[in-house]
């Protein structure tokens, strides 16, 4: 259910404005306009009535939600935004309840499903559940036991429900991505990931660390399969991977780029660090022995990701780098200068 809601969250390109938005800012922004449309006509119809006080705790709902539309089209910034919009779905249900009545009782289904579609299943589970506690104390004096026992066993089972459907849909996803993102022979992440990383790195606005991309190559590779055979090829690709792993931190992202090409984003690291991280990379492959019958050497190209550049030029300018490595003998590390230095 979630996984489709935000596919067609995902298809509303005229949400996306120029600017390129997560599909979370898309999803909140939506279900913000949903409960504008759904809550506005009630509030019109208090304030034709005289019921002030209800009309009131509406209009505050829709001025509420317009405010984390226009902040999150503005900022791009979701989280707190969605704990918020989650926060005002409950004091509105709690507070229409408590003014108007049992009657009204209906509103706390929609907005219990809601929680799980903007928060993450155990926020949305204890919010919901303080919600519901707060909902049997105001209920406690209009109701027989049975009648509000009715009423917490079915918002139990809609939160549990919504609760199984959301994590596992979460666990499907993230799954799916591991999946998609992984390169099947070495276990490292592929070029469809490294395009996203690059773009995410691209488009994040906060100030961040220094980050490098470093492009390694094996030397004459096509000789090791023409010599040894392809699955001989295809080991040393494995082992090479290892000896990069053993040499990065935890934080650092490998990623097969082509067939005997890699790529790593190194973050935290300015130049002078990333360079000394690919001559490292370079000594270590050349002692691993990643075939006994002769060394396996690698050529690398680093580059800085110069937020005032893009994607395309990182990867330009790292291969250029790797080029260049190539052509001085192989075996060798290359640095692009900054910009400005060139
Ligand atoms: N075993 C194996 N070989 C691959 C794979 N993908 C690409 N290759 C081979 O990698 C070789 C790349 O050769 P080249 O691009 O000519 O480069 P090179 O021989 O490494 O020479 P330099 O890069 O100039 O040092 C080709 O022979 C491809 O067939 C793979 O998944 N497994």
């Amino acid at each position: 259910m979630v996984e489709q809601i935000k596919a067609a969250a995902g298809s509303l390109s005229w949400l996306q404005g120029r600017q390129k938005r997560s599909l979370e800012e898309v999803i909140l922004i939506l279900l913000c306009m949903v409960s504008i449309a759904s809550v506005l006509p009630f509030a019109l119809f208090r304030l034709w009535e005289g019921s002030w006080l209800s009309a009131g705790v509406d209009l505050s709902l829709v001025v509420a939600f317009i405010a984390v539309i226009v902040h999150v089209l503005r900022t791009g910034r979701h989280r707190v935004a969605g704990l918020l919009v989650t926060l005002f779905y409950s004091a509105g249900m709690l507070a229409t309840v408590y003014l108007r009545g049992v009657a009204m009782v209906y509103w706390v289904y929609p907005t219990t499903i809601a929680a799980y579609f903007i928060l993450r299943p155990r926020m949305a589970l204890a919010i919901n559940a303080v919600a519901m506690a707060a909902l049997v104390l105001i209920l406690s004096r209009q109701l027989a036991t049975l009648n509000l026992l009715t009423i917490v066993v079915t918002l139990g089972l809609v939160n549990l429900f919504a609760y199984i459907f959301a994590d596992r849909t979460g666990l499907q996803t993230r799954a799916l991505h591991t999946e998609v993102e992984r390169d099947f022979l070495t276990g490292v992440l592929n070029r469809r990931a490294l395009d996203r990383k690059l773009g995410d790195y691209a488009d994040e606005r906060r100030p961040h660390l220094d980050t490098c991309l470093l492009l390694l190559d094996i030397d004459h590779f096509k000789s090791i399969n023409d010599e040894y055979g392809h699955a001989v090829g295809d080991a040393v690709l494995v082992r090479l991977c290892t000896v990069l792993r053993q040499h990065t931190r935890a934080s650092d992202r490998i990623f097969r780029y082509g067939g005997e090409e890699f790529a790593i984003i190194a973050s935290g690291a300015e130049l002078e660090a990333a360079e000394r991280l690919a001559e490292n990379l370079r000594m270590a492959v050349s002692l691993a022995q990643l075939l006994e019958q002769r060394p396996v050497t690698v050529s690398i190209g680093v580059a800085l990701m110069d937020k005032r550049s893009s994607p395309k030029d990182w990867l330009e300018q790292a291969d250029q780098m790797l080029y260049r490595a190539k052509e001085d003998g192989r075996n060798t590390v290359r640095v692009a200068p900054p910009k400005g230095i060139a």
